[in-house]
């Protein structure tokens, strides 16, 4: 089997070629020519599959090491018997870890307790649910809006509609401190998310909420969310999607309280799980029979023991999240050198979930709350 893979998908080289033939080659590099002779590719969101580059090549089968899939153009693929793959949830944890570090940076900037908010979640999905398991043991007030899911939940039955955990978007702007996007990019269909966040969408917020899009950058109309910043409709905006990427709005990116270059998923673990993923996916489809897959483990941090002793206990939740992920100095970054938008994901650095930090003598009060976030404790501490 030939395989071409995309040269920046972690964990991969050495365990694929159990598979067969394999060529790397960076994602923003895949030509038709390159892929023509391919039986299968491992991709990244940087390359576009559609007709233009499909049309006349042997690729039988896709297998995106990502959640989103708005990189492939699905119709075509399934008019031409060319199978396509994804990887459904691998990265949920560290875009909720994202999400977590974000609240706590806006809630310390702004002086606010987390609290007193209400957050509205649009797309409670895989990363929508683990945002809202996080937002509830931060002890916010979670309002969630899944149109999609709310019909197939609870049919369009008025009763049953009244026993529906979800509410309509009318609701989030209403009542929402914090709108968090966590939705596919759709463009068409009853429920298309493509500028769902749009000018009227800005102008009809009641509470001058805080935007956080870190799902496709055209879910939210990126001049349409400037105007809101500039004329205060909004109070501020964690952006981690964007529009025209890499070629992001540069003003925008000014503006942005966190603004970071499309990584709310590079955890280390979910870029680990995605190629694990990838792997089965292609060991399926080509019936490879290739058992154990067996990646190489996951590194270690490279400072696991985060010490609370000389924290306030009420600065230590902030302290130990922002220990396994801080989103500032990807801002500062991003924010002095644009231009290396598609650099800083290529050469991203280590980064962990919670569950590969250990905490030493976390106040009593607090460590319940870290434990249930995912953090470990070292014993005796
Ligand atoms: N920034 C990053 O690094 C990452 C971004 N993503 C993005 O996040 C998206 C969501 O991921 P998952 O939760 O895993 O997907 P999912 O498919 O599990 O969930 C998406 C949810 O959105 C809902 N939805 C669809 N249209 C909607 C609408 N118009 N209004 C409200 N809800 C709507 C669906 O019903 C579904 O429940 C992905 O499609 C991807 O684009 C995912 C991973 C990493
Ligand atoms: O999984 C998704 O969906 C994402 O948005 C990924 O985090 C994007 O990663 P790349 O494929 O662009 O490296």
């Amino acid at each position: 089997m030939k395989i071409l893979a995309d040269a920046h998908i972690p964990y991969l080289k050495g365990v694929a070629e159990q598979f067969g033939e394999v060529e790397y080659l960076p994602g923003n590099q895949f030509t038709k020519q390159a892929i023509s002779g391919k039986d299968a590719l491992i991709v990244r969101t940087v390359t576009h599959f559609g007709k233009e580059i499909l049309e006349g090549t042997n690729v039988k089968l896709i297998c995106s090491a990502t959640i989103g899939f708005d990189h492939i153009d699905t119709a075509y693929c399934d008019a031409n018997g060319i199978a396509w793959r994804t990887a459904p949830g691998c990265n949920a944890n560290s875009v909720e870890q994202y999400i977590t570090a974000s609240l706590l940076y806006l809630a310390d900037k702004y002086r606010f307790r987390l609290e007193d908010k209400t957050i509205g979640i649009i797309g409670v999905g895989n990363v929508g649910s683990k945002v809202e398991a996080a937002c509830r043991k931060l002890g916010m007030r979670v309002l969630l809006n899944d149109p999609p899911r709310e019909e197939k939940e609870y049919g369009q039955n008025e009763g049953d509609r009244e026993k529906s955990i979800f509410v309509d978007l009318e609701t989030v702007k209403e009542q929402a401190d914090i709108i968090t996007l966590h939705t596919p990019l759709t463009k068409s269909g009853k429920y298309k998310t493509y500028h769902l966040a749009d000018t009227n969408f800005f102008n009809t917020l009641r509470k001058r909420p805080f935007i956080i899009n870190s799902c496709r950058g055209s879910v939210v109309d990126n001049p349409a969310m400037k105007a809101a910043l500039k004329t205060g409709r909004i109070a501020g905006a964690v952006i981690d999607c964007w529009e025209n990427e890499p070629e992001i709005d540069r003003e925008l990116l000014q503006m942005a309280d966190i603004a970071t270059p499309h990584i709310a998923g590079y955890s280390a673990d979910g870029k680990w799980t995605a190629t694990r993923m990838s792997l089965e996916n292609l060991n399926s489809f080509f019936a490879a029979g290739i058992y154990p897959i067996r990646l190489m483990p996951l590194p270690e941090p490279h400072d696991p023991v985060i010490d609370l002793t000389e924290i306030e206990p009420d600065k230590q939740l902030a302290y130990a999240v922002w220990h396994s992920y801080n989103p500032m100095e990807e801002t500062a970054n991003l924010k002095a050198d644009p231009d290396k938008f598609y650099w800083f994901r290529s050469n991203y650095p280590l980064r962990r979930e919670y569950g590969a930090y250990y905490l030493k003598n976390a106040n009593p009060k607090i460590a319940p709350l870290l434990e249930q976030l995912g953090f470990c404790f070292l014993k005796n501490s």
